[in-house]
């Protein structure tokens, strides 16, 4: 039964409820706040009432991640209809000024639900991937070209440079901003409260991994990305006074490899905090088909990203989210049934430096792995998305099963559940 909430106006938030930034750390409810967190970009879409809505399930995932600790969501809050083969639909903006108040409405919902179990979310606003249609979408609509899937052309470093002008074209960043304002005006249609006094969102993000371009990005490119982030992020702050607004860059793998380029991104006062990614798979540092020869490279590589990172943050005196990060399953396989035993020590290594360096108070505020998976499955045999299949943690560009935890990998889940419950132990 969802609850009714009376559509008179919410109480206005205590501001204390709001997630804050206190010099390098996250303080909620008068505490030090750390982020155990899933990303679970589908949320919104199972709020639906109808279509691709599933409620229950997204009780019971709710019920199940806040059973292990799980204390914030990554979510999609924006996606564009596109022709792109793997890309999820429907989408919430079918075309400029058209939006699906479903699936919206579907967001609302899981913010209702999400606040009943004291959880936190963060926004993304944009995707610089092609799998929610995204920036290059946009560019479809306003410059006429051709939105082509990189899963199709393969061709990623065409695919990047093309897609960060984007940030160069004058309608299409119009179109972005009526979009941000619908989103973070919007009341919502459960609760009857403004979304600027929902405590319960802890970020509006620019963007999935936003990048200045491919590789090469040039300088011109690289002060277009600077100015962007700082422009959009003061424009969100300027639609709403209680929340924080973060970039959901990747860190340097998604700064042209340039730390000069992420400081002078996230040195702007709009920028609340520093968010990063870790992909040894992705950026071939691991290869799944040899492990054993590949894995003393890989971990060396991520340990040495996870800390670098977080003198990055030390050095503008912000906190840092390791929003994402992942590994696949044994074998390497796709299937529910192949065992997590290289992922779980993945794992296991990035939280125990997670875990410890935020007891020594350093400037990391906590995690989110990508990606929950859950009650979903995978429905082909190629282990392709198809609309109206279950939605998993992998999106439809990536293979369903590929990096999701899925409530049947129990030492996955009491592995994050061991560390949750370490990061919310600490007192400061
Ligand atoms: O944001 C992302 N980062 C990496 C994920 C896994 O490859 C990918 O699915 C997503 O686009």
């Amino acid at each position: 039964m969802i609850g009714t909430c009376g559509m008179v106006g919410a109480a206005p938030a205590a501001s204390g409820d709001f997630v804050t930034v206190k010099k390098t750390h996250f303080a909620r409810k008068g505490q030090a706040y750390y982020i155990a967190g899933a990303n679970f970009w589908y949320g919104g879409y199972l709020g639906a009432a109808s279509g691709v809505g599933e409620r229950a399930r997204l009780l019971k995932e709710l019920d199940n991640m806040k059973a292990i600790g799980i204390n914030n969501l990554r979510v999609l809050a924006v996606s564009e209809k596109t022709e792109m083969k793997s890309a999820v639909s429907p989408a919430t903006t079918s075309a400029p000024g058209q939006y699906d108040e479903n699936l919206l409405a579907g967001l609302d919902f899981l913010m209702a639900e999400v606040a009943k179990r004291d959880m936190t979310v963060v926004l993304y606003l944009n995707n610089f991937w092609q799998w929610s249609g995204g920036m290059t979408q946009y560019l479809n609509w306003f410059e006429g070209t051709p939105a082509l899937d990189p899963n199709v052309t393969r061709d990623y470093d065409t695919y990047m440079r093309k897609t960060a002008g984007f940030y160069r074209n004058a309608a299409a960043q119009v179109e972005y901003r009526n979009v941000i304002a619908k989103i973070v005006k919007r009341v919502n249609t459960i609760t009857g409260k403004p979304y600027t006094e929902d405590t319960h969102i802890l970020s509006w993000q620019l963007a999935n991994e936003p990048r200045p371009g491919n590789g090469k990005a040039t300088a011109e490119e690289k002060a277009v990305y600077v100015k962007w982030v700082d422009e959009v992020a003061g424009y969100i702050h300027s639609l709403d006074k209680n929340h924080l607004v973060s970039s959901g860059s990747e860190g340097l793998a998604g700064s042209a490899q340039d730390a000069q380029l992420y400081l002078d991104a996230h040195r702007t006062r709009n920028i609340d905090y520093l968010t990063y990614h870790l992909w040894p798979k992705n950026w071939s540092w691991f290869d799944s088909n040899n492990p054993v020869g590949t894995w003393d490279n890989a971990i060396a590589k991520s340990r040495d990203y996870l800390n670098s990172h977080i003198e990055l943050a030390a050095k503008l005196g912000k906190p840092i989210v390791l929003e994402e990060f992942g590994l696949d399953r044994d074998g390497p396989s796709f299937s529910i049934k192949a065992t997590t035993r290289i992922r779980d020590r993945f794992y296991r290594e990035v939280f125990e430096i997670i875990a410890t360096r935020a007891e020594k108070g350093d400037p990391i505020a906590g995690f989110n792995f990508w990606a929950w998976g859950g009650a979903g499955r995978a429905a082909n045999a190629d282990y392709w998305w198809k609309p109206g299949n279950d939605f998993v943690g992998d999106p439809p560009q990536e293979e369903q099963g590929l990096y999701s935890v899925f409530d049947s990998d129990v030492t996955s889940l009491l592995l994050i559940k061991e560390y949750a419950d370490r990061l919310h132990a600490i007192r400061r």
